[in-house]
């Protein structure tokens, strides 16, 4: 039996923090949705293809994109991917072009394909309503704008990324707006998944919360 636990949320709500380390502990299988739509975004901008542009057209150049994730790595059409989907703006992008359904479609079979017939822990923004609607586990990570602005802030710092507060704070509100009204696979908590707010814990917290959840649903060991 396998054990698959999703984990959604906005940007900055601690997501890609705690699945990794989450999958880690659990000795399984994890999976960053968020990288691939970055990878997509940058992709298609780069390409010079709108977010907006015809179903069709997008999905002729998704022909020639090939994304593997090997030992922890991302590989575009066998090329190691690095820090440069990491940018505030690869999240923009990455967030415009998301709205797209040919985008949609093209990421969501692969992670469909991804997640088949494993143990996983999987993070992004339609894990438990989409991508892994039967996981055991689904959690919804939520946090303040304002504190997830300070989060993405202080770690973009850490790397000598130096941007404005304000431009953050805008940023996340504009991708919170985005990625929760767009027609196809919105960001929602899903009806059977647990919300928590992660606002005032700490990662170690909010791990341990959701080992706790994940005990009671799934057979693991924890290391
Ligand atoms: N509970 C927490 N307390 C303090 N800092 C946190 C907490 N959770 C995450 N962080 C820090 O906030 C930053 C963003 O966390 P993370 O990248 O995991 O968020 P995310 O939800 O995956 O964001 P995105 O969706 O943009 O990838 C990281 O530097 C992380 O160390
Ligand atoms: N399952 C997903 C994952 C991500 N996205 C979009 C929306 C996000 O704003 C953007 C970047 O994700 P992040 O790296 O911040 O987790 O990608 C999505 O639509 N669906």
């Amino acid at each position: 039996m396998y054990c698959k636990i999703a984990i959604d949320g906005p940007a900055g709500s601690g997501k890609t923090t705690v699945a990794k380390e989450l999958a880690r502990r659990l000795n399984i299988d994890y999976l960053d949705t968020g990288a691939m739509y970055r990878i997509v975004g940058l992709y298609l901008k780069e390409s010079g293809i709108g977010p907006d542009a015809d179903e069709e057209e997008i999905q002729k150049k998704l022909e020639n994109l090939f994304i593997e994730y090997k030992d922890g790595n991302y590989l575009v059409n066998g090329k190691i991917v690095g820090d440069e989907i990491r940018t505030a703006e690869a999240g923009v992008y990455a967030s415009q072009y998301g709205a797209n359904p040919a985008v949609r479609n093209f990421l969501t079979n692969l992670q469909k394909e991804i997640c088949k017939n494993r143990s996983i822990v999987a993070e992004g923004r339609d894990i438990g309503t989409v991508v892994m609607p039967d996981a055991q586990v689904k959690i919804f990570l939520v946090a303040s704008p304002e504190v997830r602005a300070k989060r993405r802030y202080e770690e973009l710092k850490a790397k000598g990324k130096e941007i404005s507060f304000d431009i953050l704070l805008n940023q996340i509100i504009e991708r919170d707006k985005n990625d929760t009204s767009r027609e196809i696979a919105p960001l929602v908590k899903a009806p059977d998944a647990v919300e928590i707010d992660t606002s005032n814990m700490t990662i170690e917290e909010v791990i341990e919360e959701i080992l706790r959840i994940v005990k009671n649903k799934c057979r693991v060991i924890d290391n």
